[in-house]
């Protein structure tokens, strides 16, 4: 018996899910996209085993339908679904960021024998479309599901069984809860990137040193603000009470800052970095969380030129894929390094295993 998976919009989130589950025992993945040169790229790229312009197609007898487009558009994707001849026992659930509007969104919808359920799988990037797609993004991240009461049990289990293909870790959260702590720990980091990133552009119009002395550091901590516009737009509205509020929490941050340094307040600001450093201390380290982690490693290099080839190269024949390499000429703490950034772990520990085989002074 085949088990069919629909996926509603094949980009980031939905290629990299078609990834992990295309080719596993008995599962077909079927992409639906809303234009045609979309599903011409999707094809090209592989993701999915067949893909088609029509909802009908792709939904009717799906036994899992997910949707994986902007959050924006999830209601008009449920409603039309819900006008089409599910399969009995067919569970819809969605990839959004935010989860209490679809929840309340999908209890107006119903469909007899149909069941919707939430999701977020909390990993993912900067980047978008289905190029940045990778059977490797959730593994060991968290996938948030949103289950309502009346969701039975079984339905609940069999989405759950699905997804170990993700290898990631499934929690079980209520809508609400979900928004408010991923409202702080992802979508306001956003909205501070995007700001300070604005902010300093502004002060570059008038002097270019800004953007140059901005490389390294000033550029990865706001990594984030290179996210999609549209994806992100969809997901601030939508979170819009959570972040007026958190927002508002902010000010009062940044109040405090402004109040200690009008009163030259030098031991509220050393209280203010001993909080934070002890709470940070206690952060879990090296687990995928709802930003995603540079996996970083510093080498010391010899002044000579040729010498990102030579280690490019090196990691190459390893099959280790690097996704930045960059000479870093000064830093504080270790001088004349190169700096190598991978996507995930595992590249990282096998670089940096290799490296010092080579001989190489490997820092993290
Ligand atoms: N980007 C990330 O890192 C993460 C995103 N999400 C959520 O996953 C969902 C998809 O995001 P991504 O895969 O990053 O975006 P993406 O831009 O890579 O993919 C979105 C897909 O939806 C399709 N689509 C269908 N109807 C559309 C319409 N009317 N307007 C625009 N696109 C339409 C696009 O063609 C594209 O294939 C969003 O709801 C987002 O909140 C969840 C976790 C992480
Ligand atoms: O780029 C990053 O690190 C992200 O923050 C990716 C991301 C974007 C949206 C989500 O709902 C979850 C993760």
């Amino acid at each position: 018996m085949t088990t069919k998976v629909a996926i509603f919009g094949v980009g980031l989130i939905g290629g990299s899910l078609a990834l992990c589950l295309k080719g596993k025992p008995g599962i077909t993945v079927i992409g639906h996209s809303h234009r045609p040169e979309s599903m011409t790229r999707i094809m090209e790229r592989g993701v999915v085993d067949a893909a088609t312009l029509s909802m009908e197609e792709a939904a009717c007898d799906a036994d899992f339908i997910f949707l994986c487009v902007p959050v924006g558009n999830l209601e008009s994707y449920l409603k039309q679904l819900t006008q089409l001849p599910l399969k009995q026992g067919c569970i819809i659930t969605d990839v959004g960021s935010t989860k209490a509007a679809v929840a309340s969104c999908a209890q107006g919808f119903s469909h007899p024998g149909v069941h919707f359920i939430g999701g977020h799988p909390m990993a993912g990037s900067e980047r978008s479309g289905v190029d940045a797609a990778t059977s490797l993004l959730f593994e060991n991240a968290f996938y948030v599901l949103t289950p309502s009461p009346e969701v039975p049990e079984e339905a609940y289990v069999r989405l759950e069984q699905l997804l170990t293909y993700t290898r990631a870790q499934i929690v079980r959260v209520e809508p609400m809860l979900h928004d408010e702590i991923v409202g702080a720990i992802s979508h306001l980091p956003h909205i501070i990137a995007v700001a300070l990133v604005n902010q300093v552009r502004d002060y570059n119009e008038n002097n270019e040193l800004y953007r140059m002395l901005a490389a390294g550091g000033f550029r990865d901590i706001t990594r984030i603000a290179s996210s999609d516009p549209i994806i992100w737009r969809d997901i601030l509205l939508s979170n819009r009470d959570v972040l007026l509020s958190l927002l508002r929490d902010w000010n009062q941050e940044v109040g405090g800052f402004i109040s200690m340094l009008e009163g030259m307040d030098g031991p509220g600001i050393e209280k203010a970095f001993e909080k934070a450093n002890l709470f940070r201390s206690e952060l879990p380290e090296r687990r995928k969380g709802a930003i995603t982690s540079l996996f970083d490693i510093y080498i010391d290099v010899p002044d000579h030129p040729g010498i990102i080839g030579q280690i490019a190269t090196e990691l190459g024949v390893r099959k280790i894929n690097l996704s930045n390499i960059q000479i870093i000429e000064s830093r504080e703490d270790v001088p004349g390094v190169m700096r190598l950034s991978f996507r995930n772990e595992g590249e990282m520990e096998r670089a940096k295993e290799h490296l010092q085989t080579l001989g190489y002074t490997v820092h993290m």
